[in-house]
């Protein structure tokens, strides 16, 4: 099989297949945040194929200009909010907005996130903070307040929060593996909570997807990602993008609390070290 070593851009997210035919999110809401760019973009692109209004966020504006432009020249429906996920009052003021102006919210894809890869003895205390900042209470916040106007409103809602592969940790990014599996048992326990709203929590675990986040780490960790599986290759973002269609709408409706895991057999053989394999473990 061929490796998918270049990193897809939206002609390819345009024409990829898609899992379900139709207009089948037509009229529904999407917000997809970290929607700029990666696994998030692809996200967008596979929702809007299928119909819906999406809404993509995040911290860099020209980002979310560019994508929404290839969205709306192909003929889809899209805007954007610039917001930083760890700014919890910000989060709240954004959600008050989209309700004002859509009247409704039907699935949230919680995606935004990022960590460096350094070994945990080193972390700075700014460095953990910063990661967990970013990926759990970041995380936390996006759903909270979505959580909020879906039942405050008694409208439906469904979650899908990217996550990681975290059973047997991730060498290199202690951080990162502390805030994932935090949000994933997060999402077991308030599945349970705001089923009696409605709504749905459910988390996608990617293992090495070969996106532009993957700039974020050295050529000698790379060299080895595509090995850390037994597929022996990286995943797709279309990959990602197709699961959480899945997970997160109708075809999803009896799934709650769940982690589906798309990491080509990774969690069951190989192994990956985020900043480059230690002399200890060759
Ligand atoms: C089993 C199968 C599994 C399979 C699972 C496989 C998964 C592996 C592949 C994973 C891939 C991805 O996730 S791809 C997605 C990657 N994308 C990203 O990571 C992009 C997003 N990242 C970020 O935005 C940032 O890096 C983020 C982590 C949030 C920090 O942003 P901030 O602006 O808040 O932070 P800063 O102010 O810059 O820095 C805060 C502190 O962090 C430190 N810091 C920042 N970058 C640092 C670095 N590279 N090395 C050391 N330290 C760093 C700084 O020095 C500061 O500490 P002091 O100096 O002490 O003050
Ligand atoms: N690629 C992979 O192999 C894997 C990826 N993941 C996770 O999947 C998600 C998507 O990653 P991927 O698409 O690969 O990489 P990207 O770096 O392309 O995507 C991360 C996105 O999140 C946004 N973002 C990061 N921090 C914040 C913040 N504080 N507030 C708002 N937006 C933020 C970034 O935009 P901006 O910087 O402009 O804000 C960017 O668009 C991430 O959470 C990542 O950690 C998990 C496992 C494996």
């Amino acid at each position: 099989m061929t490796k998918p070593m270049t990193i897809p851009n939206d002609a390819d997210f345009a024409n990829s297949p898609l899992p379900f035919s139709g207009d089948c999110f037509k009229g529904q809401l999407v917000l997809v945040s970290g929607g700029g760019s990666g696994i998030g973009k692809a996200t967008a692109w596979c929702f809007a194929r299928l119909g819906a209004h999406i809404i993509i966020t995040g911290r860099t504006e020209q980002k979310l200009i560019d994508t929404v432009a290839a969205l709306t020249s192909a003929g889809l429906s899209a805007s954007y909010k610039i917001q930083d996920i760890r700014d919890y009052d910000g989060i709240a003021a954004m959600y008050a907005d989209i309700f004002a102006e859509f009247g409704r919210l039907d699935i949230l894809i919680n995606n935004a996130g990022g960590q460096f890869p350094q070994s945990a003895i080193d972390f700075s205390k700014n460095g953990w903070d910063a990661v967990v900042s970013n990926n759990l209470n970041g995380s936390w916040y996006m759903m909270q307040h979505a959580a909020r106007q879906w039942r405050d409103r008694k409208q439906q809602g469904s979650i899908v929060n990217i996550v990681a592969v975290v059973p047997r940790g991730m060498n290199g990014g202690a951080h990162t593996c502390a805030a994932r599996a935090g949000v994933i048992h997060l999402s077991k326990t308030v599945a349970v909570e705001w089923a009696e709203y409605n709504i749905r929590v459910n988390c996608v675990a990617p293992g090495v997807i070969f996106s532009e986040g993957m700039r974020a780490y050295s050529p000698e960790a790379l060299s080895e990602f595509d090995k850390s599986n037994p597929m022996k290759r990286f995943g797709t973002p279309w990959d990602i993008a197709q699961a959480c269609v899945y997970l997160g709408g109708p075809s999803g409706s009896f799934i709650t609390g769940e982690v589906l895991t798309l990491d080509g057999g990774g969690q069951l053989w190989g192994d990956l070290w985020m900043h480059g394999r230690p002399d200890y473990f060759r």
